[in-house]
């Protein structure tokens, strides 16, 4: 499980008046399940890739479990993200001509890391997501499937923390419910920390914190906010 301890994150972009992002100081619990929401343009993605270390920030320090990622070359923070963050994103990035088992393992593949155990993993995550023909092409899936494969991946290496940003924004309400909950109850299982970034009410609603942005800053937060409007 990862605790994450931000400080002092300035984001700007060329061409942008404000910060895209600052955040004085933000601290997410090992293992806490947290919400992030705001209006299109507050920041929500622009968090995901700076955490996630996608992107890089010159600005500010973005510790996991005391590690500043923030010092980190690219590579550096490639091989963290691969080895810590378990990615779930609106778009599912699957590749077709492949399986869905073979989706699953193709990082692990080319990290070098897909061993006996790794293979029989991602046999048993297909089954727990509930998709019961690992060898189907990824093409012939409906999204929701396509987001089910998705999440298996993410889960692949036992991340400690799962990340998703509009996880259920790409698919129809029932199958956007049904992975909702699959991703929080898969969070609970393997004891990741989870963060999902969401318009969706009724799941940031089952999380155990909600952080609303607004403006690139943190406009409201559960955990701090006393007599929270529900
Ligand atoms: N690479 C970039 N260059 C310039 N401006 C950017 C860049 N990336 C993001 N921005 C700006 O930063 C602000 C925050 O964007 P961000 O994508 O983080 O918002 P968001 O809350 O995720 O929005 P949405 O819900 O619409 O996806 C916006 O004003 C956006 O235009």
């Amino acid at each position: 499980m990862l605790a994450l301890d931000i400080e002092n994150l300035d984001v700007t972009f060329p061409g942008l008046s404000s910060p895209a992002l600052a955040i004085g100081r933000l601290s997410i619990d090992a293992g806490s399940r947290v919400a992030i929401t705001g209006a299109s343009g507050s920041g929500k993605s622009t968090f995901v890739n700076i955490v996630t270390g996608l992107e890089r920030t010159r600005q500010g320090r973005i510790r996991w479990n005391g590690e500043d990622i923030a010092g980190f070359s690219e590579s550096r923070r490639d091989r963290f993200r691969a080895a810590n963050i378990g990615l779930v994103m609106q778009e599912f990035h699957l590749f077709p001509g492949l399986s869905a088992l073979e989706n699953v393992l193709l990082p692990a593949r080319l990290a070098g890391a897909a061993t006996a155990d790794i293979i029989e993993r991602a046999h048993a995550l297909l089954s727990t997501v509930g998709l019961s023909r690992s060898g189907q092409k990824i093409e012939t899936m409906s999204r929701g499937e396509m987001q089910r494969v998705a999440i298996a991946r993410a889960l692949l290496r036992k991340p400690g923390v799962i990340i998703a940003d509009e996880p259920t924004a790409s698919l129809d309400a029932e199958s956007g419910e049904a992975v909702g909950d699959l991703i929080l109850d898969l969070a609970i299982a393997e004891g990741s920390t989870l963060i999902v970034v969401s318009h969706d009410q009724r799941l940031a609603s089952r999380l155990d914190r909600r952080i609303t942005f607004g403006a690139g800053r943190i406009k409201e937060d559960s955990a701090t906010t006393a007599g929270e409007a529900a």
